[in-house]
């Protein structure tokens, strides 16, 4: 089912083996331009015009109704409210402790550098809701921007056919315990430029959705385009995309868990990637036996099926997990799962991976809902450079400078020299000028 790449013996850069989304999230910002731009211009009737093209429903208001956030609480099966509460307990737990704290640093006597950590002020969270529904995905981003002080959260999510237009009930519901209270039922490549300009959301004009700051969250290719398109409107996290898992595994591995959690990505989207690395054969082709058997039996499996078979996916044959470990760096995975002897050493050796999850007993499923972790990662190689959601993704650092006369006075000098080598005297003579008896 998957597509079989040897390496082993080989010197091929493994970087050009599994082709990724990049190319096609760059063709999908030139689609979705326009749309952006509507929006930008005209707001609610162009966001109304796109929600009925997409999600074929478009509710006359686009904010909904605190009455509705409310009714969705309290209409929760509790078992769902019990594992909702479980999930925000523990990745709450996670986030405090991401907290930074304000520091300064005393460079000279009288001289010193304070970095205060500023949250910012409003932030826009997406929360996908195409193929599936994701209350999780609310705790996710919710969890750390209250962790960092923002004051002012929005969520926009797709209007659900089967929920009269408002976002699914299990994400309403998810606002609720989390104190969210200003949600829209807006979703694609219209919510991040909602987001980005703020737009009125009814057909009077009276209500509005004032612009963000910042937007985060995972959403499928069309929202990652928005996202990277309006980036500079606004801040954005990482491009969070269609899912990835790749598996470094050897013969220890239980090819029946491997095969499970493969699939378990597989499920988010025919364009999600899934990709077993191992210097196994044994292990691989009892891999391929058990996904030939799991495949046909799980729920949505020709959204899986597509997934598997795509040029995105594949099995890669390597002569030793060294070999292993360069291939699963290069490839740069949202969550790596490492199943192998040693799994923890493996672990701490390996460069770039969004999370890495390692061991038997802890699957991307534990890391998607509760482990405490943060399931927002970046995507499409995009972990070489850039880090899952946190609470740092919501703060800005902001340098305090404060020198006392003799402080500035010892280091003019310095100061002149540097501003007389840049050719911008300006700079040294608004120091100097401070000084005049020193320059006499
Ligand atoms: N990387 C992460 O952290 C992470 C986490 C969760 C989910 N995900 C990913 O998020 C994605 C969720 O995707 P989804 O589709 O279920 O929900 P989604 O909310 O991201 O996308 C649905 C929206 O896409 C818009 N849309 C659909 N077809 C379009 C088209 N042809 N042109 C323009 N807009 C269009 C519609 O307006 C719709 O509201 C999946 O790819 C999943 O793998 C990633
Ligand atoms: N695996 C997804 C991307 O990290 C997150 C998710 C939410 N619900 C289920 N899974
Ligand atoms: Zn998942």
């Amino acid at each position: 089912m998957l597509n079989r790449i040897d390496l082993r013996g080989g010197v091929r850069d493994p970087r050009h083996l599994l082709p990724r989304a990049q190319l096609d999230v760059s063709v999908a910002v030139e689609r979705i331009r326009p749309l952006v731009e509507a929006v930008g211009e005209h707001g609610y009737p162009a966001i109304r015009e796109a929600s009925e093209r997409f999600d074929g429903i478009s509710p006359e208001r686009l904010r909904v109704p605190a009455e509705a956030i409310k009714e969705a609480e309290g209409s929760l099966d509790p078992q769902v409210r019990a594992a909702l509460l479980e999930s925000i307990t523990r990745a709450r737990k996670v986030h405090a402790d991401q907290r930074r704290t304000d520091h300064t640093t005393h460079v000279v006597p009288g001289g010193t550098v304070t970095e205060r950590w500023v949250p910012v002020d409003r932030v826009g969270l997406y929360v996908p809701g195409g193929l599936a529904m994701y209350p999780s995905t609310v705790v996710m981003n919710v969890v750390p921007a209250q962790a960092a002080g923002v004051r002012s959260l929005v969520v926009v999510s797709p209007p659900q056919r089967d929920n009269g237009g408002l976002p699914d009930q299990r994400v309403l519901a998810a606002c609720a315990l989390l104190g969210v209270d200003e949600v829209y039922a807006v979703g694609g490549a219209q919510a991040v430029a909602m987001l980005a300009y703020g737009s009125t959301v009814d057909p009077d004009g009276a209500q509005r959705c004032t612009p963000v700051d910042m937007i985060t969250g995972p959403g499928n290719i069309w929202v990652t385009a928005a996202k990277r398109l309006l980036r500079g409107v606004v801040g954005i996290d990482a491009e969070a995309g269609p899912t990835e898992i790749a598996i470094l595994a050897d013969d220890t591995a239980d090819p029946a868990h491997v095969a499970a959690d493969l699939i378990s990505q597989a499920e988010h989207d025919p364009l999600a990637a899934s990709v077993l690395v191992t210097p196994s054969v044994a292990l691989a082709d009892a891999v391929e036996r058990e996904l030939a058997r799991q495949v046909p039996a799980t729920k949505h499996v020709e959204r899986v099926t597509t997934a598997l078979t795509g040029e995105q996916s594949g099995l890669v044959l390597v002569d030793d997990l060294e070999a292993g470990l360069r291939v699963v760096d290069a490839y740069a995975a949202e969550h790596l799962e490492i199943q192998t002897v040693d799994a923890r050493d493996w672990a701490l050796r390996v460069r770039n991976a969004g999370a890495i999850f390692v061991g038997a007993w802890s699957p991307v499923s534990l890391g998607d809902y509760c482990a405490g972790s943060n399931h927002v990662l970046p995507t499409g190689g995009c972990t070489r450079h850039s880090s899952g959601l946190s609470v740092q993704s919501f703060l800005r650092g902001v340098h305090l400078v404060e020198y006392s006369q003799d402080a500035l006075r010892d280091v003019a000098p310095h100061v002149v020299t540097l501003a007389t080598v840049e050719d911008l005297p300006a700079h040294g003579q608004a120091v100097s000028v401070r000084f005049p008896e020193d320059t006499a």
